[in-house]
């Protein structure tokens, strides 16, 4: 049964109608418009100028032919996306995601989340999303080089640090950011540091900003626990995927007293009672890109590793679900209260289905949805930009520091606007309407575009 507004119904019959088949970004939108009810009612004004149906459309999409040559000769097609979503509050700012499932409509999705998100986070950055079907695994160094050469190729003439400034996602870390810089730089001729965030520390990337998503998501924790003189010291944890958000959430949860007793990717999970060995776990994942079956051969006695079952039936106080969409079922959110959960935290975007939310929300367990508590990331991006803009380079304290401290704000703006709309604690709905006032403010104040 819907929860929408009846205001709102019109706005989400066309979002349904008008992007048919994209059920991610259906699911996003109708998770911000049921939250948004209680806005309109106050404030009735936000009716007024199409401004809500402006702010489910996409400003611009882009979708084009990607064609590389792999190591034995052989020509490949991919298809390329760049999802330009909102520019209200500052140039487009999100990551692009390789991976075999990219469509447009998941591109939507994260687009449309990363503009809440980016506005969450009160610096000046508008929200878009791009990526590629493109499936890196087993791909050679030279065969990734040459893919994001041609991306880049096309993508280029639609980026600028004043226009649209991409970072990395799922299947796009340090190395494939490398090779999209070299191949603005070279097709643009321009030094243009500001254009892509997540860069490398020798040519204009920031301290912490490899670390700080997971970093981030687990402040953000940590200051919700803290509202029920609850912390992570102790505390078993599990942490779902094992990629850049995954191993940074592991580590700082490790660093608070947490212990971190599994983790997974596509193929499985580990399950490791004496908790997870991060130097291993990073040798694996970040230096031989291995499968993480692999951790618990290497690990020996103690780790095990299952593929089949679900990862969220290891009992545990806290879940930081950090792979990807809709990775945590109804059924998996019943498991883990059943358990005993405490708090879920969503490093990832939408891993938690709605039926996994509106259980935990029924539960009273804490919950921290991605777009605020993984907004360390972007963040962090925009400080990168700032470095950049001003020819600085921070320390890591001095990152880290800022970050933790928007990390917080961003908490309190979340539980604040939850208690002025009369939900105390609910940190979705905070979250939603929070992010939309702001985009929405800056929306008006520039008219109808
Ligand atoms: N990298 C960043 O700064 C940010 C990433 N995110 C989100 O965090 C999530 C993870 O991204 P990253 O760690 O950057 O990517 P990554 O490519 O470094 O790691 C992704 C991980 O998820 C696992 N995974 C992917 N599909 C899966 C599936 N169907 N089932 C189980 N595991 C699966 C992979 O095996 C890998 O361990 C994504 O939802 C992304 O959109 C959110 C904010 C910022
Ligand atoms: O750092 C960025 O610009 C984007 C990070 C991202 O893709 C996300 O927040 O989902």
């Amino acid at each position: 049964m819907s929860k929408i507004d009846e205001k709102l119904e019109p706005v989400l019959d066309q979002v349904l109608r008008r992007n048919a088949g994209e059920l991610e970004f259906h699911q996003a939108v109708t998770e911000v418009l049921e939250s948004l009810g209680r806005v309109v009612a106050k404030y009735p004004s936000y009716l007024e100028n199409a401004l809500i149906e402006r702010i489910c459309e996409p400003e611009r999409q882009i979708i084009f032919r990607v064609p590389w040559v792999d190591d034995q000769g052989q020509v490949h097609i991919n298809r390329g996306f760049r999802v330009q979503f909102n520019s209200a509050l500052g140039p487009y700012k999100g990551g692009l995601r390789f991976h075999p499932s990219v469509n447009v409509g998941i591109i939507k999705f994260l687009g449309f989340e990363q503009t809440f998100k980016n506005a969450l986070t009160g610096l000046p950055i508008g929200g878009g999303k791009g990526g590629s079907d493109f499936d890196p695994r087993g791909r050679s160094d030279g065969e990734i080089m040459r893919f994001c050469q041609s991306y880049m190729t096309e993508l280029h003439r639609h980026l600028g640090e004043y226009t649209d400034v991409p970072a990395g996602d799922i299947g796009v870390g340090g190395r494939e950011i490398g090779y999209l810089f070299g191949q603005y730089k070279r097709l643009t001729n321009r030094y243009e540091a500001g254009v892509l965030t997540g860069k490398g520390l020798v040519y204009g990337g920031s301290r912490a900003r490899t670390e700080a998503t997971g970093y981030g998501a687990v402040y953000f924790v940590e200051r919700m626990l803290a509202t029920k003189q609850l912390a992570f010291d102790q505390r078993r944890v599990v942490v779902s995927g094992s990629g850049n958000v995954a191993i940074y959430t592991a580590e700082k949860i490790t660093e608070f007293g947490g212990k971190v007793v599994a983790c997974s990717d596509s193929s499985g999970y580990v399950v490791d009672e004496g908790g997870i060995d991060l130097a291993l776990l990073k040798e694996v994942k970040e230096s031989r890109r291995e499968r993480i079956s692999e951790y618990a051969r290497l690990k020996g006695d103690g780790a095990r590793f299952s593929d089949t079952g679900s990862i969220w039936d290891v009992p545990c106080e806290i879940a930081m679900p950090s792979a990807t969409q809709n990775e945590l079922t109804g059924r998996d959110a019943k498991a883990l209260i059943q358990n005993g959960v405490i708090a879920v935290g969503e490093g990832a975007n939408m891993p938690s289905t709605p039926e996994a939310v509106r259980f935990f929300r029924e539960a009273g367990v804490l919950f921290a949805p991605g777009k605020a508590a993984n907004a360390g990331g972007v963040a962090t991006s925009a400080l990168e930009m700032q470095q950049n803009a001003s020819r600085d380079s921070w320390t890591f304290e001095q990152t880290e520091q800022r970050l933790a401290d928007i990390m917080r704000r961003i908490h309190d703006t979340c539980a604040a606007t939850a208690d002025e709309f009369g939900t105390p604690g609910d940190y979705v709905l905070g979250a939603n309407i929070a992010g939309f006032v702001r985009v929405a403010e800056a929306m008006r104040a520039l008219g109808v575009i």
